[in-house]
This record gives structure tokens, sequence and C-alpha cells, in this order.
């Protein structure tokens, strides 16, 4: 990992921009239809009440090229969130892991561990997952980038969790954390639809909702 710069960020009045990156050979050669970049930006729509931009990318599981697109992403495009889909398994081709700790500066353990958890409730075989969560700190900006399973399903099951029948939640998902680390990292304030995603943040640091 680059060692981390120090940054003067600020966040006011800056509009929230999301990264969806899907990785996967097939869909990128065509093979099949992409279905991670919709998973992905159906699960934001509903789940993110503030308004945001969104900046897509669909490349194929190759290193150099994941590495070169989320720096392109963090530091041209200016996204404060990253989303990555696929990649993260066992086998050789799978490298999004490997690629996202590349260009972090710092390791959020916490939500690849949360990941698995919840994903464990799905399917046994969500051990063979290696996602993880970075910090990419440069001059004046800062982004949280996490690698998300390749399964278009296992998209909202890891970012909403699992509920209940009556919608009461069983296990968080991990997108409840987000908002107060974008915020943490000098991003925008983050507001959500709390029927998919009540995000969690401490008394002293939760705003009035916009009106
Ligand atoms: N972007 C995607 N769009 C649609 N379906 C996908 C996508 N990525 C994965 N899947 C589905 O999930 C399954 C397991 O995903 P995985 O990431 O392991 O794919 P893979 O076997 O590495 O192949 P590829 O990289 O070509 O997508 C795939 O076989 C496919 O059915
Ligand atoms: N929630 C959820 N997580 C899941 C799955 C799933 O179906 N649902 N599939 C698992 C499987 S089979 C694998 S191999 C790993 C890695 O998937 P990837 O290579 O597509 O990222 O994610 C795991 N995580």
């Amino acid at each position: 990992m680059p060692s981390p710069t120090t940054n003067s960020i600020s966040s006011g009045g800056e509009v929230l921009v999301v990264g969806l990156v899907s990785v996967s050979d097939r869909a990128s050669a065509g093979i099949y239809e992409d279905k991670g970049i919709p998973a992905l930006a159906d699960w934001l729509a509903g789940a993110i009440t503030t308004p945001y931009r969104l900046e897509t990318r669909l490349i194929a599981d190759e290193r150099a090229l994941i590495e070169q697109t989320l720096t392109e992403l963090v530091d041209r495009q200016r996204c404060h969130l990253v989303l990555t889909t696929g990649g993260t398994g066992p086998a050789r081709r799978d490298v999004t892991p490997e690629a996202t700790l590349a260009v972090g500066t710092r390791e959020m353990p916490g939500f690849g561990e949360q990941m698995r958890q919840i994903s464990l409730q799905f399917v046994p075989t969500a051990i063979l997952s290696r996602q993880l969560a970075v910090i990419r700190e440069i001059d004046g900006h800062a982004a949280l980038i996490m690698n998300l399973p390749g399964q278009p399903k296992a998209i909202k099951e890891t970012l909403e969790g699992l509920k209940d029948a009556d919608g009461k939640q069983l296990v968080a998902g991990i997108f409840a954390a987000v908002p107060y680390c974008v915020d943490l990292i000098g991003g925008p304030y983050i507001d959500t639809n709390p029927a998919v995603c009540k995000a969690f943040r401490p008394k002293s640091a939760q705003r009035p909702p916009a009106a």
C-alpha cells in the first residue's frame, strides 16, 4: 500500500459521487449481460435520498486495469465512495481484492468481516469470498472503496443485511456504516431511506433531515 498523505479535505456543498465497477470477464466481453452495475444502481436509488452522481465502469478481471479504474474514479472523478462487484473468490483470475489493496492507503477490515457474516446466512460458500474495503487518501480528497461479491443477488444481501418478514433487521448490512465513514473522511453528508437502510451515526454527528 502507498503511504497515506495528509489531507485538508473540504466537504462544503459537494455533490456525492459514487463509482460502480463491475469486474467480470464474461460480462465485459459481452458473453452475458452485466447485471452487476444495474443491481448496484437500483439498490442505491432506493437507499440514498441525498442527490448523487454515478460513474460506472464494466471491466475484465485484470489487476492492472482494476487498479487503474479505481485510481481514475477516486483521483479524477472525485468519487467519495466506490463499490466493486465480482472477482473476490479464490479462482486464479479473481484479483479484485489485490488491486483494491494496492490502491488503498488504509484498510477497513470491518467491512469484509461483516460481509462474510451476512453472506454466511445465505450460502456456506460465503467463506470463499475475500472481500475487503480500503480508504484511498490523496491530497485534499479521500474515498471509501468496498468489494462486493459478483453474484448480482449478493449485492442487496450484503448492502442491506438480513431482515425478517416484518422488515425487522436480523443482521446489519454494511451500508448502515457507510454514511458515517464518508463523514469521517470528509465527504458529503449522506441521508438514507430508513425502510431500506437505516444509517447509523452517533448522536453528535446527526443532522436534522433536509427540508
Ligand atoms: N457482472 C455480472 N453480471 C451477471 N452475472 C454475473 C456477473 N458476475 C457474476 N455473475 C454471475 O455470478 C456467477 C459467479 O460469479 P463470479 O464472479 O465467480 O464469476 P466468474 O466465474 O469469475 O466469471 P466472470 O468473471 O466471467 O463473471 C457467474 O457465473 C454469473 O452467473
Ligand atoms: N450474499 C452472498 N454472498 C456470497 C455469495 C452469495 O450467493 N450471496 N456467493 C459466494 C461465492 S459462491 C463466492 S465464490 C464468493 C466470491 O464471489 P465473486 O468471485 O463473484 O466475488 O462470494 C460469496 N459470497
